[in-house]
């Protein structure tokens, strides 16, 4: 919860000589918390400080651990081996991208880390919850409750407006109807589509698309956004829009972002990539 704390305006102008200054008022904006277009209005009149009122988080202790993970998949009566032994820690808050020739095992990996999928060896912790022992039921369980998915492709309803799309995806994971419209609003000025809520997927670009599939991905407030090179059909204009929704998603939902990609401009705003060379992370 963020909550604009304004200063009297005259105090604010005379901020550095105040000697005593009064007590700030408090003004909720939940429904439009942190929205880049708040916080550039709070910067500029010079009078209002954000303040975020939630309880901090550790960002030392990992959100999801992988150690000495394996899959191997059965192809033409032999086993096709695809990881080799991974080892990775993903930390709150933070923007950590895969890189890797097409065919290295990055989905694969993706997959597992998002409980699609288990691996033949080795442990995935997400939270306190071990993937790697969990059933298909819990950790679909797990995944509707904490987890968000892009993939390259957008996989919006056709037929319904963005607005619609996002409401789906709360109504899929069981969200009080009572949250639906400030939520849906919040998510789709989030990522800049304050202006075109009752579009199609068809009325809209392809970056667009791509904004209204991120809104519907964390639209029920997950700890861990995956996506699946989300920029891959988007030109790099339209690509770098999509980063800087990603890095205001990381501060504003406090979430960690784990993505494919292939393109080295991407990866310079990552905090960490991780590359992967035939199934095995290699340092550099
Ligand atoms: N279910 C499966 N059954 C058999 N082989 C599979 C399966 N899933 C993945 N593979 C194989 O594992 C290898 C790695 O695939 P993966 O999709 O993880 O690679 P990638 O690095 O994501 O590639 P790209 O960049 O092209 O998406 C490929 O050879 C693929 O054919």
């Amino acid at each position: 919860m963020f909550r604009w704390l304004r200063k009297p305006k005259n105090e604010a102008q005379n901020e550095a000589a105040a000697a005593v200054p009064a007590a700030p008022q408090e003004i909720d904006v939940a429904a439009t918390e942190a929205s880049a277009d708040g916080e550039a209005a709070a910067a500029s009149d010079g009078a209002s400080v954000l303040v975020d009122t939630r309880p901090p988080i550790d960002t030392s202790i990992p959100l999801l651990t992988v150690t000495g993970v394996e899959r191997s998949f059965p192809v033409g009566g032999q086993q096709l081996h695809v990881l080799k032994g991974i080892n990775m820690e993903l930390y709150p808050m933070q923007l950590v991208m895969l890189k890797g020739r097409s065919g290295s095992g990055k989905t694969t990996l993706l997959n597992m880390i998002g409980g699609l999928d288990q691996p033949n060896r080795g442990q995935i912790m997400f939270k306190e919850y071990p993937f790697h022992e969990c059933s298909d039921d819990q950790r679909t369980y797990i995944r509707r409750k904490e987890i968000g998915f892009i993939f390259q492709s957008f996989a919006l309803m056709p037929l319904l407006s963005a607005w619609e799309n996002v409401e789906l995806s709360l109504r899929m994971a069981k969200v009080p109807r009572s949250e639906w419209k400030p939520r849906v609003t919040h998510c789709l000025e989030l990522v800049g589509l304050g202006k075109r809520m009752h579009h199609r997927p068809f009325e809209l670009s392809g970056g667009e698309q791509q904004r209204v599939a991120i809104a519907k991905a964390i639209a029920h407030k997950p700890s861990l956004l995956l996506a699946d090179e989300p920029t891959a059909e988007l030109d790099s204009q339209m690509g770098a829009q999509v980063m800087a929704v990603f890095r205001d998603i990381i501060r504003t939902e406090r979430m960690t972002i784990c993505m494919t990609t292939h393109d080295p401009t991407i990866m310079e705003v990552a905090d960490r990539v991780f590359e992967m060379v035939d199934g095995k992370f290699i340092s550099h």
